[in-house]
This record gives structure tokens, sequence and C-alpha cells, in this order.
């Protein structure tokens, strides 16, 4: 096993174990694994290993009056704050972190007063964490960042990961009575991050979660009355906006991570420039107002935009030339390290340079980051096979995959502690990126590649959402390396070069301009806005727009003013696509909701229920051949699930394991999907509609109500017999292999989505009848674009 190299191939004196006696390991390919180089690490400042900042540019820090951001391209620097200062810095010292506020730099006063607020210290723990806090580089900016926030209806915080923004600045708010009795709404793009976040600030606050801090993530929440600092998904909050237009119940929002541009947070910032308008009586702008008081001016609202990569002059130009604060510092330093060679397998780069860690470095644990689930659940296979034949004299390895698709339960295991004598090695996608800090990590491997979801709307006429291996940009690769050094120093191993660093592009797209934009158009259209109107930071094409408008005329969610229907306003009101609340709609017309909420709570779920292993397919085909159903897919899922439920109800829980094993059905994914539909059902109920209605045996009632939702998604087969061309759109696609109609001839179907391979596939399918067809034909012709 060849070692992979490092940077300039330079001795290991860069590094912590310089002089270390290094060994060799005998690989079960019996090749060896050799003594990693961590070379010169690519920036060297002062003896501290810094990345280039992904901007390519630099806060001022050095009081020459620059404003904000400098465009030219400068070297970032990671400082520890409690000693070495960065080049760039000497001569500048203040009695605590530089803070720089619109080119006007600012000393900041370490704070002398009580950073407890209302928690109660009383506990050894609690006097632990209460010391923790203060040892953060943003407590020493505290005061002046109160003052800043309190004087201002928006705030741009640019600091380094690991500053302190994301635990502190709620805190600070609570604490110095700026959010007054609202509660301070803290947006994140990923759930892990909001439900970890708000149990570390509610140890801080030495309350348990759901009292004073809580959180809202899809399908779950933890919240009580006394509720003042409440973590919670962009998604959340948007969502409330429906009942809430003016989000009367807080008083500040804190969009952190805003640099990741979800849909979800665009949506947010947006939504928020016109509620701060209508809330704080027109006084946002400052001073520019024309006094225009809302009703609800009583009930101002702060608005304070996070991130450690962010554009923050185009954030603050968005917000009327709003304030921009930067933090500058971390605790702990990050030495990073580009590979000296491009890496063609990045699979097998991770796998060595884990075992390079794994044998010549001191304890710590390893986070990796990769692509999908794939890539991940194959590497966690090689490593363990690896560590199973380590000499007995090594730490052991436990493996921790990490992804969306994992279970919650199981997704909070990356944060229990390491058995002694172990290193934890956790493999994760992105969604470890930001925000969160994993007790023990001390080292970062980045394979440089994610999964991005880009909407391909001209190839195939409808458009779909596909799932694509890119690079990163400069921005997660920063964010990356940032999950090391937040409890020591850390270090980062970049399995790409420097070079492939410098050519990534500094952050990626906004969603809002690649992907569908169905759903967000759906919930502005209940807001009584049009998504063509609004005042984007950046937007969305003409053509993706139509697309949506165009999506929801055939779903029956908007009337050809382009107004909402009753129906669209029921479609909203479920956490669905668009699409599937529409067939569950359908589905009470055609008295089958039970089956149709089954169908849909598995399509919800993050993973596929079958799985797909191409050297397997046959003898899958053949053990799920009794869950078949000869309309299709749809009410296959609905055999399985049914047949799953039975075991469960008697089996215990290793046996019910063991029977999806056998059967080529992933059990994460009915479990998922049983929690999905508890809530579906439960909104039914909110909404008067009876879920217990059965389609019996007559499945042609659930492809109905299917077809309403999937309506986008049919296609009639050619005279070929093996084909089918869309009905709306133009590309002509095959059944996938893994369906159960796969050899079947059926005039006309339906699919959940399509793939590419050599060929366009649809995935998910059933038959309908012809017939259902030509009702869309009529709103073809009637949509007017
Ligand atoms: N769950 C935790 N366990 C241990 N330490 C923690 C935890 N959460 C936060 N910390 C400590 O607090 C520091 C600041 O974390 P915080 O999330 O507030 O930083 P941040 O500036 O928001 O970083 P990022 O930009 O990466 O989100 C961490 O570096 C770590 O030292």
């Amino acid at each position: 096993m060849p070692a992979i190299h490092f940077g300039d191939g330079s001795t290991a004196k860069n590094v912590e174990q310089a002089g270390q006696q290094h060994r060799r390991l005998s690989s079960p390919a019996s090749s060896k694994l050799q003594r990693m180089s961590p070379a010169s690490p690519s920036v060297t400042m002062n003896g501290k290993i810094n990345g280039v900042h992904p901007n390519g540019r630099q806060p001022a820090v050095n009081g020459s009056g620059k404003a904000g951001l400098q465009s030219r391209k400068r070297k970032h620097v990671y400082m520890d704050a409690s000693d070495d200062e960065p080049a760039d810095t000497k001569g500048h010292k203040a009695n605590g972190v530089t803070i720089n506020v619109n080119g006007r730099d600012q000393q900041f006063r370490r704070n002398s007063g009580n950073l407890n607020g209302t928690s109660s210290a009383g506990s050894s723990k609690s006097r632990e964490l209460q010391e923790q806090r203060k040892q953060l580089p943003i407590a020493q900016g505290r005061e002046a960042l109160i003052e800043q926030i309190a004087n201002h209806h928006v705030t741009v915080l640019l600091g380094e990961t690991g500053s302190g923004k994301t635990t502190q600045v709620p805190q600070y708010l609570l604490e110095s009575g700026i959010a007054g009795s609202g509660i301070i709404a803290v947006t994140q793009p990923r759930r892990v991050a909001a439900t970890s976040l708000a149990a570390r600030v509610a140890a801080e606050q030495g309350t348990t979660l759901g009292g004073l801090v809580g959180y809202s993530v899809r399908f779950d929440e933890v919240a009580g009355p006394d509720m003042r600092i409440k973590y919670m998904t962009d998604g959340m909050l948007v969502r409330e906006l429906l009942s809430d237009p003016l989000l009367t119940r807080y008083s500040v929002v804190v969009v952190d991570e805003a640099h990741e541009r979800t849909l979800r947070t665009d949506l947010l910032i947006t939504k928020l420039k016109t509620i701060l308008k209508k809330r704080n009586g027109g006084i946002f702008p400052e001073g520019k107002g024309k006094g225009k008081a809302a009703a609800t001016s009583g009930n101002p609202l702060k608005v304070i935009i996070m991130s450690a990569t962010l554009d923050a002059e185009k954030f603050s130009k968005f917000y009327n030339n709003c304030k921009i604060l930067y933090v500058k510092g971390r605790q702990h330093s990050v030495k990073i390290y580009h590979t000296a060679e491009s890496q063609v397998d990045y699979v097998d780069a991770a796998l060595r340079t884990f075992f390079q860690i794994h044998v010549d470095h001191p304890p710590g644990d390893v986070l990796i980051f990769l692509p999908g689930q794939e890539d991940i659940e194959s590497l966690d296979k090689s490593i363990r096979l690896y560590a199973n034949r380590l000499p007995v004299d090594k730490m052991a390895v436990m493996t921790c995959p990490m992804f969306a698709a994992l279970p919650p339960a199981q997704q909070a295991k990356i944060f229990q502690s390491t058995p002694t004598n172990t290193r934890k090695c956790i493999l994760a996608t992105n969604i470890a990126e930001t925000s969160i800090t994993i007790p023990g990590i001390k080292y970062v491997i980045d394979t440089g590649k994610h999964k991005e979801k880009l909407h391909l709307a001209h190839d195939t006429g409808s458009g779909f959402d596909a799932l694509l291996t890119r690079d990163i940009t400069k921005s997660s690769a920063m964010q990356r390396a940032g999950r090391a050094g937040r409890e020591d120093k850390g270090y980062c191993f970049r399995l790409y070069t420097e070079e492939a660093f410098e050519a990534m592009a500094v952050s990626s797209e906004p969603e809002i301009r690649r992907t569908s934009l169905t759903s967000a158009a759906l919930q502005l259209k209940c807001l009584d806005e049009d998504i063509e109107d609004l005042d984007f930071m950046d937007r969305p094409d003409v053509e993706s727009i139509m697309s949506a408008l165009k999506s929801l005329w055939f779903l029956n969610a908007i009337d050809k003013s382009r107004r909402i229907t009753d129906a669209g306003r029921s479609m909203a009101a479920f956490p669905l696509e668009p699409n599937l609340a529409s067939a569950v709609l359908e589905s009470v017309k055609n008295t089958c909701t039970l089956e149709v909420i089954d169908i849909v709570s598995v399509l919800s779920s993050t993973s596929k229920l079958f799985f797909d292993i191409s050297d397997e397919r046959e003898a899958a085909a053949e053990v799920r051949r009794k869950f078949r159903h000869r309309s299709g897919d749809h009410m296959t899922i609905v055999n399985a699930l049914r047949s799953y439920q039975d075991v469960a109800a008697t089996e215990s829980k290793a046996a019910r394991k063991e029977w999806c094993r056998k059967q080529y059905l992933n059990e994460r994914t009915l479990l998922e999907a049983i929690k999905i539909r508890d809530q579906l059902r439960a909104t039914c109920e909110k909404m008067g509609i009876d879920w217990r209605t059965s389609a019996q045996d007559d499945e042609k009632l659930v492809t109905k109500s299917l077809f309403r939702g999937l309506v986008l998604h049919s296609a009639l087969l050619q005279p070929d017999g093996i084909t089918f061309k869309q009905v709306y759109g133009r590309s002509v696609i095959k059944i996938h292999p893994g369906s159960t109609l796969a050899d079947q001839k059926v005039p006309a179907i339906i699919y959940d989505e399509l793939v590419y391979t050599n060929h366009i596939y649809a995935r998910g399918v059933s038959a309908i009848p012809k017939a259902f067809l030509a009702e869309i034909s009529i709103q073809i012709k009637n949509w007017v674009a």
C-alpha cells in the first residue's frame, strides 16, 4: 500500500511527532503502509499553518481604514488568539481580539462581567463549561458585539470556524436582554447541527434540553413554554411563516451558515427583509423609512447573518449596507496539508491516509469527508478489514458512518465518547461540514468531493433533480478543516494538491439557481407572494420559475391567474413535496389514504427501501417476488411495509434486522417511513381527513391517486414495445431493471424519478391505463405560460 505524500515531501519535523520512530505495518494485501510525509504545509506564517480565505480575501485588521473585505488576494490566517499573532496583525495588539467593524478597527475589551447569565453555575461540570466559554475568541469581544447588535436592525457577523459564533451569540443576546421577551431563533441548514448545538447550549446554560433552549427539525421538536433560544433548520422557520407570516414569536433571527445558500436560507433572508420593514415600523433601512409604521412596530425584529466563509459584503449590500462585524481568531490552530500529487481514487487515498495517521500519529479521532453513502460504506468496510489485522499493540479502530439517511439515533453516535485505547474514525458526508463540534476530533481527511443536487431541466423536458459527485469549493474546504482544532490543535489532510485548491470555486452556486423551485413557489403562494416578483439576493432563472409554476398548475395548486387554490393550500400544509401531498389529497377522494400515505412515507425517506446491488439483482428479485404487485413498484412498497410490520409485531430487534437483510430491504428506511407516516396521519387528523380509508383489493384507486401527483412523470409505451415517451417532456425512457415492471409490457406508466446511466431509466414505476392521460392533455392545452 503506497504512502500518500503531502506537500513537498520534507520530513516529519513539521508535525508534532517529529523525530518519532515511524513504523511499518503489514496490510491484508501484504503491501506496506509507509510513513506519511506530512511535508511543508501549504502556507506557513510564523510557524502557524494556514489556509487561504475561501473568498481569497481577508478582513481588514491592520487599521488601514480599508473597508470590509479587501478585494486583492491575500492570505487569511488562522490565529491562535492566545499566543502567536499572524504577521499582518503585528503591532496591532488589542486587549483581546481585534474586530473590524466595516473597516473601522475596534478594540474589544475582554469581558470582565459575568458570562453565566441565567445559568446555574453550581456544579463542577457547569463551572468547566463557563470557563470554556470565557476562553473562546468571541468572548473577548462580547460587550462590543452586544453594543453593535443592540444598535442595528441587521448585522452580518463573520468569524472564523470555532471562534464561538453559533454557541455564544444567542447566549449573549439572551443574557444582555437584547432579545427582550421574544424567542431567539438560530437557523441551521442541517438537522444534526440544530440538535447537537441545542444540547450544547442547554448544557452551557445549565438547563435541560427543552427548557430555556430547544430545537425544531422536520419530524422532531424539543421545546417547552420557557424556551428562549431555539435552534432549528431553516426549512422549519420557512414553514412557520405559513402560520405566522411576521414571525412575531421571535425577537431575533440568527441565520447561521448563510454561506451555504440553501434554497430555504435564500427564501428566509428574502422574507426577513420584508418582515423587518413591517415589524420595525418602516425604520429599515436605517433612516430611510417612510414611516409606514406597522401595527406590530412595538415588536421589532433583529436579524443576524453569520458564517465563517461568507461573502459578507454581498449580504450587507442586500440588507441596505448593514454593519459587518469581523471576529478574528480561533482558539486552536489547524495545520493544513495538501497532497503532493493529485489522487485518482479518493476512497483508496483516504484509506491509506487514515492508516498513516493511525500508525504514525498521536491519539485523536479522525473525521473523513466523502461525497456519499456508497463511498462511506465501502471505506468503512475496508478500514474495518485492515484494522482487524493491526498488531495487538496498536490502538483499536472504531468506525462511525455519518450520512443523512442514517436515523438520528445512529447519527448521534458520533458524539459519544471514544473508548480507551481506541481511535474513532467518522466517515461523513458534508452533513458534518459546518457548525458542529465533534468532541475528540483531531484529524480531518478531506477527499475534496461532495454530492450536489442539480436540476436538469432541459435534457428531459419536464426536468428532474440529480445528485452528482463534484469537487467542493474553497468555502467547503475551509469549513471541513474547521472541524479539527476545536478542543486542541488540529490537522487537516487534503487529498488534493494546493493547485487544485487554488483552482476551486470560491463558493457553490446558490441552490435557488440549481434546484426545482416547485415547493418554494407553493410556500410563497401561500404567503400571497409570487416567486417571480421577490427581491432575491440571486434571482432564479426564468425557466426554473416557469417550470415550477407549470408543475403547480398541473397539480391544481394554482389557477389560471396563478392564484393559489384551496387544494394548493392543503398541499402546503403537509411536510411533503407538493406532488406527493397532491397524491395524498387525491387519495381522500378515492378512499385509499391508508395505502397512499404508506407509499408517500417510504418515498419521503432519505434512503431507498430496496437495496439495488447490481451483482445480486437476480437473487434480490427472487427473494422479493413475494412482495411483488402486478401494478408495479408502489403497491409493492405497501406489501413490503406490511410484511415488515407483521414481523416487527412478533420478532425481536435482531430477528427483524436479519429478516430485512435476507429480503434485501433497508430497515433504516422502514423505520424512518413509519415515523413519517405517523406525522402524516397526525397532519391528516388536524385537517379533518380520515386516513383510515383503504383501497382493499382495488389497486387502481391507488395508482389513480398517485397519478394525480406524478402527472408530470408519466410516459406512453412506444411501438418498439420497450421504450416509453414522456407525455410531458421530450425524453425517451426505459423502465429500470430493478423495477417489478422491468420485463412487463404496459401501455403507460408513472414513475418517481429518472436516473441516467447508459440510458435514461424510470425508477419507482407503476402501470396506469391510457385513459388517465386524457385528463392531462386538456390541462396541457390550458396552460398559459
Ligand atoms: N459539543 C461541544 N463539545 C465540546 N466543545 C464544544 C461543543 N460545542 C462547541 N464547543 C466549543 O465551542 C467552540 C465554538 O463553537 P461554535 O460552534 O460556537 O463556533 P463557531 O464559531 O460557530 O464555529 P463554526 O463556524 O465552525 O460553526 C468550539 O470550537 C469548541 O471548542
